[in-house]
C-alpha cells in the first residue's frame, strides 16, 4: 500500500479555496507538532490511500506544492522517498504517477547536510525522512493576503452604502516631487479605487510652507466626508514633522503617527484609536500564517517611529519578548540569532545575512532598498534589509521584497480608513 507524506507551503495553502483545504488544515494542525522545529516547513500532511483521491485533485489544481514523498510501503526501511520540487510539479502537472518517475532516494540514509522530519501518517509507523538542507522558507505572500483584505474591505464597504449610505473617503497630502513619494500615493489611489474608498489628493510644490500643509489639514479635519488623513512622509526639511503630524485629529489618523495614537499604543490597558499601518501589516501577516507570537523571542531591527518602535511596541502587545536592535547596537547578529521572530526595517540593502538568522525563524523584512540593476527597465531594482538568498535557506519563513510588507502596509491603511468611516458612523 501506498502512503503519501505531502509537504505543502503555508502559502499553499492559503491559496486553496476548495473543500480540501480544511481536510489539509485538520492534518496539517495535527502533524505540525510532529516537525522539527528547526524545520524549512510550515506544513506536513499524512495521507492515505483513500485520501490519495484528494490529493490527486490538489495536485492538479494546485500545481504549487513543494514536495511530495510517496513511500512504496509503511515500513520505514524499504520506503522510497520521491521529491517534486515546484518547477517539476509545473513541469508535469497533470499525473500523480509521474511523480514516481522522478528521483527516489531511500528513507533512512544519513547525510551530514540533510536532517530528519519525523512524520506519522495515521495508521503507519511514525517514519524518518531526511529532507535536504537545500529547502527553502515558505514564501509569506504578503501581495495575496492583502488582495484578500481589499476584496474583505470591499464587501463591507458595499454593506455600508447599502446600510447607511456612506462612503469612507481618505485624503492624502503629498508635499514635493519625490519620486518614490508619488509612486506610493499613485498606489494609494488605485487600492482606494479598487475597494469604493472616495479618494482626495492634494499635491504642494516642495517649496510650499508649513502654514499652508496645516491649513490643508484643517480643512480635512473639518470635512465630514474625509474619515482618514494621511500626510506622506518624509516632508520637505524646511517643515516640522511634528506640527504636521500633531494637527491631523486623532479620529481621522489613520496612519497611527499622532503621539497620543502612539502613546495609547505603549500603554498597558489603553487603546489607539490606530495602529499604524506597516507594523500592522506585519503582525497580520503572522497572525494569517498563524505563526504563533506569543511567549516568542522577537527583534526589531530598527526604531523609527513610522515602522520600528510601533512595531516592537505591537509585538510586545501580542506577548512576544521583545529586543531592538539599532544603529549602535554592538554585534547585532548575536542578538538576531536569538530570535524566533525578526522584523527589520533599517534601510539598508541585503544587511541581514544568513548567519544572523537562528534556523527555523521567521523574517518579516519592511526594507525597501532601490539597488542599480542595468538589466531592469528602471535601471534599479527592489530589495529588502534582509539578504533573501542567504535567509530562506535558514528561516522557517520570510517575506519577499517586493511582494511581502509593502502592499500590507496599504491594505492596512485602506483597512484603517473603513475603520475611522464606522467609528465615526456608529457602525459596527
Ligand atoms: N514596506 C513598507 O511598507 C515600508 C517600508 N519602509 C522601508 O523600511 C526601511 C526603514 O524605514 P524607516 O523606519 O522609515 O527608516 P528610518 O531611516 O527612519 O529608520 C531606520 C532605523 O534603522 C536603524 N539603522 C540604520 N542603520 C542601521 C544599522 N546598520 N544597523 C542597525 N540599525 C540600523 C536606525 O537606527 P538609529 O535609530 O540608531 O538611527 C533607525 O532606527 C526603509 O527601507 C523604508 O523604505 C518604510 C515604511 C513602510
Ligand atoms: N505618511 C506615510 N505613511 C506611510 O505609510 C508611508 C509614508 N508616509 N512614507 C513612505 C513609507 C513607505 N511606504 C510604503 C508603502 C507601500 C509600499 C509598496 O507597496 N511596496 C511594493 C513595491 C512598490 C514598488 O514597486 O515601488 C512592494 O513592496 O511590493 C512600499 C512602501 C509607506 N510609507
Amino acid at each position: 500500500m501506498f502512503v503519501y507524506v505531502v509537504m505543502y507551503r503555508t502559502s499553499t495553502l492559503m491559496r486553496l479555496r476548495l473543500l480540501e483545504q480544511n481536510f489539509l488544515y485538520e492534518h496539517l494542525r495535527h502533524y505540525y507538532k510532529t516537525l522539527n522545529p528547526n524545520s524549512n516547513f510550515r506544513a506536513i500532511i499524512g495521507l492515505r490511500l483513500q485520501s490519495i483521491c484528494k490529493l490527486h485533485t490538489m495536485a492538479l489544481i494546485d500545481t504549487a506544492a513543494t514536495m511530495i514523498f510517496t513511500s512504496s510501503s509503511s515500513s520505514s526501511s524499504t520506503a522510497r522517498l520521491l521529491l517534486f520540487n515546484n518547477t517539476k510539479l509545473h513541469k508535469f502537472p497533470n499525473t500523480i504517477s509521474n511523480f514516481r518517475r522522478s528521483t527516489s532516494l531511500h528513507f533512512g540514509t544519513s547525510s551530514p547536510t540533510s536532517r530528519t522530519i519525523v512524520t506519522h501518517c495515521s495508521s503507519s509507523p511514525a517514519s524518518a525522512i531526511q529532507v535536504n538542507n537545500e529547502t527553502l522558507a515558505t514564501v509569506i505572500d504578503g501581495k495575496r493576503v492583502a488582495k484578500d483584505i481589499r476584496e474583505e474591505i470591499a464587501v463591507e464597504i458595499s454593506r455600508m452604502k447599502e446600510e447607511i449610505g456612506i462612503v469612507p473617503g481618505l485624503a492624502v497630502i503629498l508635499v514635493g516631487d519625490r519620486k518614490d513619494s508619488a509612486t506610493y500615493v499613485r498606489n494609494k489611489k488605485k487600492a482606494c479605487d479598487s475597494v469604493g474608498i472616495n479618494s482626495y489628493e492634494v499635491r504642494l510644490a516642495e517649496d510650499s510652507t508649513e502654514e499652508e500643509v496645516l491649513n490643508h489639514i484643517s480643512k480635512f479635519n473639518d470635512d465630514p466626508s474625509v474619515h482618514g488623513i494621511l500626510v506622506q512622509l518624509p516632508l520637505p526639511s524646511h517643515m516640522n514633522e511634528q506640527n504636521v503630524l500633531n494637527a491631523v485629529c486623532i479620529e481621522k489618523d489613520v496612519d497611527g503617527f499622532h503621539p497620543l495614537n502612539i502613546g495609547r499604543l505603549a500603554m498597558r490597558g489603553r487603546e489607539p484609536l490606530f495602529v499604524p499601518c506597516t507594523p500592522k501589516g506585519c503582525i497580520e501577516l503572522l497572525h494569517r500564517y498563524d505563526i504563533p507570537i506569543k511567549g516568542k523571542r522577537a527583534v526589531v531591527i530598527g526604531r523609527s517611529n513610522i515602522v520600528g518602535m510601533p512595531a516592537a511596541l505591537l509585538l510586545q502587545r501580542e506577548d512576544a519578548t521583545v529586543s531592538i536592535v539599532h544603529s549602535r547596537t554592538k554585534n547585532p547578529e548575536e542578538i538576531t540569532r536569538q530570535a524566533d521572530i525578526i522584523i527589520s526595517a533599517v534601510g539598508q540593502p541585503n544587511m541581514v545575512r544568513g548567519s544572523w538568522v537562528k534556523p527555523g525563524a521567521v523574517l518579516i523584512d519592511v526594507g525597501i532598498n532601490p539597488v542599480e540593476d542595468p538589466e531592469c527597465a528602471r535601471g534599479y531594482r527592489l530589495v529588502g534589509d534582509i539578504c533573501y538568498e542567504e535567509a530562506s535557506k535558514v528561516a522557517s519563513a520570510i517575506t519577499p521584497v517586493p511582494g511581502g510588507v509593502g502592499p500590507m502596509t496599504i491594505a492596512m491603511l485602506l483597512s484603517n480608513t473603513l475603520l475611522s468611516a464606522k467609528r465615526i458612523h456608529n457602525l459596527r
